[in-house]
């Protein structure tokens, strides 16, 4: 459904996107990580035909964004990082006016409203002017916002930033149901174990290039054969820390209350001996265990050293 091929963007001379090769089939859900300037937006913005690439190719639903940029904006909804929201507008109006920007017809519009309404739960919120309402509530909206044609493909660009965490889980619930509609969504966040749960395929870009790519399980099973282990003692936290990050195995060593979780980059013999040191040196371990890893720690394993 969403393809690109050497895709490639220059801003003057900086390489903000190189030769990204992406394939999101259809119903799939792809979840773009990458920190700040990674180009995540303005890949986004050229699967939108918003902006043209320096070289390489990009196609929405087979259609080429640069010689049918017309047929593309049909089959897609673009959700910006930023967006504004008119004053004086109730979010009915507010519909409506996207409403009649995609032609459809006033007799179905009160129906369509309604339902892209309840859709993003502010059915109680149809009168409301749109400045009054919260910012995860504006969020909501600027969905819905993209979803009065119907499109197939879901665009958006970290439709959860600046939520609080209440916020951030209902728009995920949202775009679970638009996942259960068979939309393609692209999506892109900082939220990155949420996204976990959503999406089928994950792409991680750092500085313009596409540094991991795949399932969120091979990259958990595969990435630089890292374990995330966790371990637990009923005290002497300060000399249990000191014997992980003393191990070569060990990386990122994360200290919360007495409950460790880490990088291990040993095998199975290396825990054992990790273990097996911790109680010689009398430590009172109350667990030891491999972690199931979120995508925060993947990403995490996967741009160690890439970043500045
Ligand atoms: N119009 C522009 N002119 C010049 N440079 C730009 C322009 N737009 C983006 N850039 C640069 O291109 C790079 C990629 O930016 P982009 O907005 O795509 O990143 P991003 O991954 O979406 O970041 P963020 O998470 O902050 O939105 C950055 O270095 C950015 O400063």
């Amino acid at each position: 459904m969403i393809e690109t091929q050497g895709l490639t963007k220059r801003y003057g001379k900086l390489e903000a996107l190189k030769d990204l090769n992406l394939k999101i089939e259809q119903g799939k859900v792809f979840g773009f990580i990458g920190p700040n300037g990674a180009g995540k937006s303005t890949t986004m913005m050229i699967l939108s035909t918003l902006l043209r690439p320096s070289s390489g190719k990009a196609y929405v639903g087979g259609f080429d964004v640069e010689k049918n940029p017309r047929e593309v904006r049909q089959l897609i909804g673009y959700m910006p990082d930023f967006f504004g929201v008119y004053d004086n507008l109730k979010a009915i109006e507010y519909l409506d006016f996207y409403c009649g920007a995609y032609q459809i017809p006033e007799r179905k519009r009160t129906a369509l409203i309604a339902d892209l309404l309840e859709l993003v739960n502010l059915s109680g919120k149809a009168d409301s002017y749109v400045d009054s309402l919260s910012r995860g509530m504006k969020q909501r909206l600027g969905l819905a916002r993209c979803l009065v044609h119907d499109p197939k493909v879901l665009i958006l660009d970290e439709p959860a930033s600046g939520l609080d965490p209440r916020a951030r889980i209902e728009m995920r619930e949202i775009l679970k149901e638009l996942r259960a509609m068979g939309k393609t969504i692209i999506i892109s966040s900082h939220i990155l174990p949420e996204l976990a749960e959503l999406c089928n395929d994950i792409g991680v870009i750092e500085k313009g290039k596409l540094i991991a790519y795949g399932s969120v399980g091979d990259m958990t099973v595969g990435v630089k054969g890292i374990s995330i282990m966790q371990l637990k003692v009923l005290d002497q936290a300060e000399a249990a820390e000191k014997i992980l990050t003393d191990s070569p195995f060990v990386k990122r060593v994360d200290n919360k209350n007495r409950y460790f979780r880490f990088q291990f980059t040993g095998s199975d013999v290396d825990k054992a001996a990790l273990l097996a040191n911790l109680l010689s040196q009398g430590i009172p371990v109350v667990s030891f265990s491999e972690a199931k890893e979120n995508l925060e720690d993947v990403f995490l394993a996967i741009t160690e050293g890439v970043g500045s």
